[in-house]
């Protein structure tokens, strides 16, 4: 990863690059998006091309179309890879159906995609550019090193503007925190995903190993208030109160940030929970080391793209779906059990609020009305979508719902657990 310290990208700055004349065509695709009933159109990004553009490949529009492709996909990887090393450029229409007529004419047009591309190399043909939220020593920045090593780390003021980043080419992927092991979800980054329309293409799992930073000379003694990003304040609530700091805390954008804000205002009163590369990146001293109330402190990150990765089935896979129903959450049970009755472990659930329509009135005028929230359901669940049994658990989702997308079938990270510090 880059070790430069960069400024970090604000809304402005991503905005304008919207109206320069190099920004690269904005272009969304989803694989089953789906909207109030209307038929599921299943798209597939196959085809990759030189720098700026890309084809998309409208594999059909049904969920046998959907199927057969991802079978025919999967099952191609040897006699895809034997094609392209004997450098016959001659590609088999998928599915049987003759959708592009793909023989190459000269070296500018698409390349195919290969399936074992899990996660493209940038296009522009440098480091990979990966936006994060935070400043240089964010443990964003490290997840962004941990999901691409030798990655250009980009940092973004806000959540919002590293989705940007992607969405404007400005950025080759963004690397954002979903949820962490104490403090619970980060709400704001599922209701992004759900705004924008990048893809979920990766998981990292990175252990916070937190440290209490101040002044050199600045001694425990002296704080009157530690400041830090609030999901860094809680994940370290019981410990400060255990070392005798019951002062004031203040919520920041980042805990580097936290950090920078100690040194560049020289403020001798003040302590920052930070990463030690924090410390060091702007001059602070560490008070104590480790001060997350549970050794084992884990946030999960996920990695989004422009464009989807194509499913596998010979590694473990996690698919990220949102969905919506009509009949309010009783009809729940009855979408969880398309999974159980597969054998399909879920790893999360989230709801959030149902902005479109947020409260739903219920009940005889004359007796009274009750009003019901309406919510977002976001769910994880351990299965490809290369995998029929997932494919045939969403097509019965469908049935009880009125709005699902997937937001992602994406590698699990396995990485072997050591909850030693990492930062
Ligand atoms: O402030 C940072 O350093 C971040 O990368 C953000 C963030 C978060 O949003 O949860 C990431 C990991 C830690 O859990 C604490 C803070």
């Amino acid at each position: 990863m880059s070790q430069a310290i960069m400024h970090p990208i604000s809304p402005s700055k991503a905005l304008k690059s919207l109206y320069s004349s190099d920004a690269g065509p904005l272009i969304r695709t989803g694989p089953f998006v789906q909207s109030h009933r209307s038929p599921i159109r299943f798209i597939q990004c196959i085809y990759r091309s030189d720098s700026r553009n890309f084809s998309v490949g409208v594999v059909g529009n049904s969920r046998a179309d959907w199927q057969s492709s991802c079978a025919i996909l999967a099952s191609n990887v040897v006699s895809q890879q034997s094609t392209e090393k004997s450098g016959n450029a001659d590609i088999t229409a998928i599915n049987g159906h003759q959708t592009l007529d793909l023989v190459p004419i000269d070296n500018n047009l698409p390349k195919p995609l290969t399936i074992t591309d899990l996660s493209p190399a940038p296009m522009h043909g440098s480091q990979l550019r990966v936006a994060y939220q935070g400043v240089p020593g964010a443990y964003s920045e490290a997840a962004a090193g941990k999901a691409y090593p030798n990655c250009e780390a980009i940092p973004c003021d806000q959540f919002e503007v590293a989705f940007q980043a992607v969405e404007l080419w400005l950025a080759d992927r963004a690397v954002l925190p979903v949820e962490n092991s104490l403090g619970g979800s980060i709400h704001r980054n599922y209701d992004l995903l759900l705004r924008h329309h990048l893809h979920i293409v990766g998981e990292v799992q990175l252990p916070v190993h937190h440290c209490l930073l101040a002044l050199p000379g600045v001694r425990k003694e002296y704080l009157t208030r530690v400041i830090s990003h609030p999901q860094a304040l809680s994940q370290c609530e019981l410990t400060l109160t255990k070392l005798g700091l019951n002062v004031a805390r203040e919520a920041v954008d980042d805990t580097a940030g936290a950090a920078e804000f100690v040194a560049a205002n020289d403020l001798r009163d003040t302590a920052a929970i930070a990463s030690s590369r924090a410390a060091e990146l702007y001059g602070l001293q560490i008070l104590a080391d480790g001060i997350q109330d549970d050794s084992s402190n884990v946030t999960r990150f996920v990695m989004l793209a422009r464009e989807p990765i194509i499913p596998r089935t010979d590694r473990p896979f996690k698919t990220s779906i949102v969905f919506a129903h009509d009949k309010g959450t009783s009809v729940l049970f009855k979408v969880l059990s398309a999974f159980a009755f597969r054998n399909i472990s879920l790893t999360k659930i989230e709801s959030r609020p149902y902005r479109n329509r947020p409260i739903r009135v219920v009940g005889d005028p004359r007796v009274g009305t009750a009003k019901h929230f309406e919510y977002m359901f976001y769910v994880d669940f351990e299965a490809s979508m290369a995998e029929p049994r997932a494919q045939n658990a969403l097509a019965e989702v469908q049935e009880f719902t009125s709005f699902l997308r997937v937001l992602g079938s994406y590698p699990m990270d396995m990485t072997p657990w050591s909850p030693s510090r990492q930062d």
